[in-house]
């Protein structure tokens, strides 16, 4: 059957629909891993996101029970070159198609992904439809003109009741803002117990867990939009070491003072190199952004620039030169692409000790 994707500036791509046939408006964006098309369908980060593949073939190793980011999966749309039907591989369960069909996300294939790129490249990212072909190009782009974009994301992604996670290390209390699964995987792996609580938790219900150290996940959408977390991070800084993973990391720098801005095509891949001040290291990283802290900014606050993106200098990690607490814009729990970064995890449990034994010593 065919489909179409319309960009707001009114390019028409015609291809052939695979996975649910729904209509879809949403912020189309390109992602250059050449695997890993599971974890980021999955990556709750996308919500409101039509994503497109610049490699040509997707779907050939077809959908694992493992390598899920989440269970439910609120991308807007997939868009590819080639789609394979028929995947080979020993830990496959389904293909993409049955995939999206059940998880009710339309897709659309037999698309120049190149040409896409290069508009979305040269225009920065736009608004697109996904929908049936022969539908009036002009009713369908006056329909994804008139959208409204979404400002709530978060709350679509976040979970409604805290839960937990049990271990006998450190007490992690895991705010949740459309968190991969493999930040919780990173700290199971090293035994904490891990509360996972809604993005709208307070500062005092958060304090009353008594928890050794705070995990700000990734989300999806602006930082801004979510003003509460940005006030309940500003009070538990001052007695928890905390640790920020991309929207995490947007949120952390605006608690401390800083400001966050959009990219103009963002940064969604797996092969990002960062350099860290230091170490005096570059590693390859794992990225999903559009937003990203403005570099002039973090000089008014106590914040320290620790990491940047060597492609074109965005910030891609903070520190806090008073407090325990740090971020990174990229996915050090990687899932999907490199694990250079894992040890970020250890650093944050090593912050969380000598927090304590500092402590211990002023008592
Ligand atoms: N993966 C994320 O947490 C993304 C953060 C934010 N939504 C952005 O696009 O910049």
């Amino acid at each position: 059957m065919k489909r179409q994707l319309i960009l707001e500036d009114g390019t028409v791509f015609n291809g052939e629909a695979f996975g649910s046939l729904a209509e879809s408006i949403g912020e189309v964006v390109f992602n250059t891993g050449m695997t890993g098309y599971q974890e980021t369908l999955s990556d709750p980060s996308y919500c409101g996101q039509i994503v497109t593949m610049t490699y040509p073939l997707i779907g050939n190793y077809g959908i694992n029970r493992d390598d899920f980011e989440t269970i439910t999966p609120s991308i807007f749309g997939f868009v590819v070159k080639e789609y394979c039907e028929t995947p080979s591989n020993f830990r496959s369960d389904e293909n993409l198609d049955e995939y999206l069909k059940a998880n009710n996300i339309p897709g659309i294939s037999g698309i120049d992904t190149r040409k896409l790129t290069k508009i979305l490249r040269k225009h920065g990212t736009m608004r697109g439809i996904l929908t049936e072909a022969g539908a009036e190009d002009k009713e369908a782009l006056d329909k994804l003109k008139q959208a409204k974009s979404l400002t709530n994301q978060v709350e679509q992604v976040s979970t409604v009741k805290p839960y937990v996670s049990p271990g006998r290390g450190y007490r992690i209390v895991l705010v949740d803002f459309g968190m991969k699964h493999g930040i919780l995987r990173e700290l199971t792996k090293r035994n904490c117990h891990v509360t996972v609580v809604p993005y709208n938790y307070s500062a005092e219900n958060i304090l009353r867990l008594k928890p050794d150290g705070i995990m700000l996940t990734n989300g999806p959408g602006n930082p801004k939009n979510v003003p509460e977390a940005i006030e309940m991070i500003k009070k538990v800084i001052l007695t928890i070491p905390i640790f920020g993973i991309c929207l995490g990391h947007q949120l952390l720098s605006l608690a401390c003072g800083a400001d966050t801005d959009k990219l103009k095509f963002g940064h969604r891949g797996s092969n990002h190199p960062v350099y860290d001040y230091e170490t005096k290291r570059t590693y390859l990283t794992s990225q999903n952004h559009g937003y990203a802290v403005t570099e002039q900014s973090i000089a008014q606050t106590d914040l320290e620039l620790s990491q940047i993106a060597l492609n074109d200098k965005t910030v891609e990690g903070v520190k806090h030169s008073k407090y325990p607490s740090f971020s990174v814009q990229y996915h050090p729990e990687n899932s999907p692409g490199p694990d250079d970064t894992n040890y970020l995890f250890d650093l944050f449990m090593g912050n969380i000790a000598s927090y304590q034994a500092t402590q211990k010593e002023e008592v």
